[in-house]
């Protein structure tokens, strides 16, 4: 069975490599989020992960497109961090699940909402470079309990689950 991870973030391969038990191939591309490099919403962050499985899925001729995408939510609270996945199929609509979600501090919120990138405020926040592809902000502010990569293990071991429960009703 051929897996098309939407990404080439290590990060995110790296999680679905781990949330699939079985006999697969997995090739990754650099599939089209159709959303803002940063969004801003979790119907925005939705919609980027099922653009990047459809797109992953058809671009790569696979059985299973798998699309993760990270995005900020506001609340009263605060900002959150938000993440999206999304697994496309060919034998019915896409699913979806969530991730973790935490508040990100309130220094960094600002910079968000000021228009910049979550990759580059934490490469700068925390003077090292390419978070976004290693720990990750979750990784950062939970002192390394849950890193980006564990975190979209979750997620994606959401998605094939109801992926499985969804083909069993089908059979
Ligand atoms: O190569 P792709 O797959 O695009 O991976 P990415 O790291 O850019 O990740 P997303 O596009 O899914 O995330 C949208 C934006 O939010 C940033 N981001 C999201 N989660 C993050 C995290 O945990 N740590 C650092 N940056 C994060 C990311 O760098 C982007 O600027
Ligand atoms: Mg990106």
């Amino acid at each position: 069975m051929k897996i098309i991870i939407g990404s080439n973030n290590p990060a995110k391969i790296e999680a679905v490599k781990h949330a699939f038990k079985g006999n697969y191939d997995f090739f990754s591309v650099n599939a089209f989020s159709g959303v803002s490099e940063m969004p801003f919403s979790d119907e925005e962050t939705i919609k980027g992960a099922l653009n990047r499985a459809e797109s992953a899925i058809k671009i790569g001729h696979g059985d299973i497109g798998i699309g993760l995408e990270g995005g900020v939510q506001e609340t009263t609270y605060g900002l959150l961090l938000c993440n999206w996945g999304a697994i496309a199929s060919n034998e019915h609509s896409s699913i979806i699940a969530g991730g973790a979600r935490i508040l990100l501090p309130e220094e960094i919120a600002i910079r968000l909402r000021n228009g910049e990138e979550l990759g580059p405020v934490m490469d700068d926040y925390t003077n090292k470079q390419n978070i976004r592809k290693k720990e990750g902000a979750v990784g950062i502010f939970t002192n390394g309990k849950i890193d980006r990569a564990e975190m979209f293990t979750h997620l994606t071991k959401l998605l094939v689950g109801q992926y499985e429960y969804h083909r069993s009703l089908i059979k």
